[in-house]
């Protein structure tokens, strides 16, 4: 099944004479794990932007779940499509449980309780992402790396179809970085599509199914890692040396000189 489709989509930021993102041409089908690679300025964020509605294109067409993007309401759209920004706020005075109860939102009218099936759903998102001893705590007074695993929970309580993250591993250290890329590669076993904007391309190499490579705007190539990540290919785009090795168990890596 196909999740998004991108014909001829092209985004200009307003006030801008250039393009951010030349025309792009995209499917991305259900449970698949893509990342969204490239130098600092190329269209990552931008394209990610006009997957959530957040930028309007300035040419062609997003279509979500078979249907254009423009036609869904807000709150359809967040029934089924969870986003982590790199930069989500909270309320100070919220708890870490209030925060994550807040991907209940699309599922009730503001006048409505919670109910206890949303409840177990934000139980389940705390213990997943490994805050329940954190659960009380005001948000505010976490450090970024538990921040950004409640904006995965938050997420993970919208119980959604897609998952879209942008820069994810930012301020996590080595363990939790692994920890949410195992837990995105499992909800794609389980048809969750994950799309997220990821620099370092060993780990891409690792857990994404696809890749998609930008360089100034323009979408250069789209594959498995393994195809797309060439030693010659990253070496002339972030302009470094670079080689590709396989450790014993056949698992690509790349190395900087
Ligand atoms: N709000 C904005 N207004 C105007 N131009 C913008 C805006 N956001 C991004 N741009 C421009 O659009 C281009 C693509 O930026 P984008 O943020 O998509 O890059 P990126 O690949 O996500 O970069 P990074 O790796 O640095 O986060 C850049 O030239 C950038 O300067």
């Amino acid at each position: 099944m196909t999740v998004f489709e991108l014909a001829n989509v092209a985004c200009r930021y307003p006030g801008s004479a250039d393009l951010a993102l030349r025309p792009v041409d995209l499917t991305i089908d259900a449970g698949q794990f893509w990342a969204l690679c490239g130098p600092n300025g190329s269209g990552k964020s931008t394209l990610l932007r006009c997957l959530t509605a957040q930028l309007t294109p300035v040419s062609g067409t997003v279509s979500f779940a078979g249907k254009p993007l423009a036609e869904w309401t807000a709150q359809a759209r967040a029934q089924q499509l969870a986003v982590v920004r790199q930069t989500n706020q909270a309320k100070p005075a919220l708890t870490v449980r209030e925060v994550v109860a807040l991907g209940r939102t699309p599922f009730r009218h503001f006048w409505q309780a919670t109910t206890s099936a949303d409840r177990e759903v934000v139980a389940a998102a705390l213990r997943q992402c490994d805050l329940q001893a954190l659960a009380d705590r005001p948000f505010s007074a976490l450090s970024g790396g538990q921040q950004q695993r409640v904006w995965l929970a938050l997420a993970l309580a919208q119980t959604p179809s897609v998952i879209i993250l942008d820069e994810p591993t930012t301020f996590l250290d080595i363990h939790y970085q692994l920890d949410l890329l195992k837990r995105l590669k499992a909800l794609t076993q389980r048809r969750v599509t994950v799309i997220a904007v990821l620099h370092d391309l060993n780990q891409v190499l690792q857990f994404a199914d696809t890749v998609a490579l930008l360089a100034a705007g323009t979408l250069l190539a789209t594959g498995t890692p393994e195809d797309v990540l060439t030693a010659k290919r990253v070496g002339q785009l972030f302009q470094v040396e670079a080689s590709r090795v396989q450790d014993r168990a056949g698992q690509s890596a790349l190395i900087f000189h």
